[in-house]
């Protein structure tokens, strides 16, 4: 479902003399439906960079990456938005919202984006505020005054709303309480159990050794040590 090919990415940094800095080379990996993959590696390896190419947002050097059969690195802006809509989800560690819309909204979007019908939309995102402990109180609020943990679990069961045939995590249990680390072990489970294919940063190796069935460390991809 996800497929990455000898990526390589550098970053030129145009206000210091462009300054060229290679940052990946020879990188590959896939992930198959209803598998879970750990992308590891130390601080500053490429954890983040890797995702932010597969999910489009910076663009790779050379090499393919294929989601649902679309290759990312060469897809048009278009191309790229209809797959964030239907088949690539992206749970990022920080919720962006729009100020004013209610939580029940910021959840169900997903759903309406990718056309499903708005009773059922808002069905779903009220069993996952639920779940993940969101006070029935604050649902018609907006999340934008609500504190960080509350923001985290309302991007997580907006990100889980849609059944996303591929998933990105970026660090999806920090600063978790236990409980709700939990429910977002489960989430990640009854994904993979639909078929969802999952490339998730854990840095909590427990969380990891739950729901991963294996891991790729980014240090493969590190110019120079590269294959
Ligand atoms: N937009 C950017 N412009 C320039 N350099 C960047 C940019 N984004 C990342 N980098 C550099 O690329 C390297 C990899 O960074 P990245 O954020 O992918 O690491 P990471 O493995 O996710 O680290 P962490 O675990 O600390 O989040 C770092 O040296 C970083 O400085």
């Amino acid at each position: 479902m996800i497929r990455v090919s000898d990526v390589s990415k550098s970053f030129v940094l145009h206000n210091q003399g462009g300054a060229v800095i290679p940052v990946m080379a020879g990188a590959r990996l896939r992930v198959a439906a209803g598998e879970c993959v750990a992308l590891t590696g130390e601080s500053g390896a490429g954890k983040s960079t890797l995702m932010r190419m597969i999910y489009g947002n910076y663009l790779a050097a050379s090499g393919a990456i294929e989601v649902g059969g679309l290759d990312v690195a060469r897809a048009t802006p278009r191309e790229i938005l209809a797959l964030r809509r239907e088949v690539l989800g992206y749970v990022s560690q920080f919720l962006r919202v729009v100020p004013r819309v209610p939580t029940l909204e910021v959840v169900a979007e997903p759903l309406l984006a990718a056309g499903g019908a708005r009773a059922a939309a808002l069905e779903r995102a009220e069993e996952l505020l639920a779940r993940l402990n969101i006070p029935r109180a604050l649902w018609e609020l907006s999340p934008t005054t609500f504190s960080g943990g509350e923001q985290q679990r309302v991007n997580i069961a907006r990100g889980f709303a849609h059944a996303y045939p591929a998933l990105l995590l970026d660090e999806p249990t920090a600063s978790l309480d236990a409980a709700n680390r939990d429910v977002v072990l489960e989430l990640i489970r009854e994904a993979k159990a639909r078929g969802a294919a999952i490339l998730g940063i854990f840095h909590d190796a427990e969380a990891r050794a739950a729901v991963c069935d294996r891991e790729v460390d980014v240090i493969a991809f590190t110019p120079g040590v590269a294959a």
